[in-house]
């Protein structure tokens, strides 16, 4: 598996003192656009720009199915994976709603449902399995497949950047995948499953400690090396939270930035940054999401996200919802005027 280089952004140097310059000089008192201060200034670094822009926006849902969903970790059965397949293509879920509302183009990605799919135009195949193995007994993927997920999600991310895309958001969909994430933060970041785990798509308290209790037991059992990072992905992960990583990954390479999700996006974002730490440089993140252990994986992840609306959606619905935030930051580096350009007095 082939990680990427990517370049750490330079937070100190000639561009980033110019881009501050430019913002302080915008016509409003210092600092006071906030978070969408400290935004700008990381697109224009990522950019490499003082006059970043916003090309061709794509929201890349990945799609597969998980074999611990057999454990009875979700209250849906696995059947809704490829069910809400049909509905992105048919457009009526929630992410096709706000990811045309927001001007970005959809695509929805067969990582590994388990599901033969009629061809159809919008929906890319790039299916390793019929869904991963239960990991509470053996590995959900191989090595192999593992590394197929990961290199088929850079392909895919690499090929919207050379179509002319600069933002890039990855959204999921796969019943139990928060099972699977919960598993890949507590390894991770070394905390208790307790932690981690939530009630996902609504588990009541029996369901929820079910849950903990299954992934208890699946960690027990393989007893990971947390700094195999690899391992850590094929053991517990799933075949779109590989691909995520992948098409993350590449985006950063290709210096595009990357708007990151919920609780399962950042779960794959956590096994990113663990490969490649830089990746974090080029991530917005979009919002704290509802399931318990996101707000505990973005203070991991050292950020603080956009918006705090209690959505525990996934698809990539907190990501198109925060694309419009992202736009406001390039729009007043680029248009606002200066206290110089408008004659506004500045602080006495
Ligand atoms: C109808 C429906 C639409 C969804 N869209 C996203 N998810 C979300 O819920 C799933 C994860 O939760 P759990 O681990 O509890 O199964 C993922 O598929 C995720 O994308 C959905 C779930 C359902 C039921
Ligand atoms: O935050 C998420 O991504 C999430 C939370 C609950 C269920 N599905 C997704």
């Amino acid at each position: 598996m082939r990680i990427p280089d990517i370049l750490p952004l330079n937070q100190t140097g000639e561009l980033a003192q110019a881009l501050a310059a430019s913002i302080d000089h915008k016509t409003k008192p210092l600092g006071a656009l906030g978070q969408l201060e400290k935004l700008a200034l990381q697109i224009g670094l990522v950019q490499q720009s003082c006059t970043p822009g916003l090309q061709r926006p794509v929201m890349l849902v990945f799609a597969a199915d998980h074999g611990i969903a057999e454990t009875g970790v979700s209250p849906f059965p696995q059947a809704v994976t490829q069910q809400m397949v049909l509905n992105f293509l048919a457009g009526g879920a929630a992410i096709n709603v706000f990811a045309r509302q927001a001007g970005m183009q959809l695509r929805v990605v067969d990582a590994g449902v388990n599901h033969v799919f009629e061809p159809c135009p919008a929906l890319i195949d790039a299916k390793v399995a019929m869904g991963t193995a239960n990991f509470l007994h053996s590995p959900a993927m191989t090595a192999a497949q593992c590394a197929t997920a990961v290199q088929r999600g850079m392909a895919l991310a690499s090929a919207e950047i050379e179509a002319g895309t600069n933002i890039l958001a990855f959204g999921e969909m796969g019943i139990a995948n928060t099972s699977s994430a919960a598993a890949l933060m507590s390894v991770l970041c070394e905390l208790p499953v307790h932690q981690c785990a939530g009630r996902g798509t609504g588990l009541d308290d029996v369901g929820l400690q079910h849950k903990i209790s299954i992934i208890e037991q699946a960690l027990a059992h393989h007893a990971l090396p947390r700094d195999d990072v690899k391992q850590v992905l094929a053991t517990l992960g799933g075949f779109e939270i590989a691909m995520m990583a992948g098409a993350m990954l590449a985006s950063a390479e290709r210096r595009a930035l990357i708007i990151v999700d919920g609780f399962i996006a950042s779960s794959a974002l956590l096994v990113a940054a663990r490969l490649q730490p830089a990746v974090l440089d080029y991530c917005v993140f979009a919002h704290c999401s509802g399931e318990a252990g996101h707000r505990l994986l973005l203070s991991q992840l050292g950020t603080r996200p956009l918006l705090d609306l209690g959505l525990r959606l996934g698809e990539g619905t907190g990501a198109a919802l925060a694309y419009p935030l992202v736009q406001a930051a390039v729009n007043f580096l680029n248009e606002m005027a200066s206290f110089a350009s408008a004659q506004v007095s500045g602080p006495a």
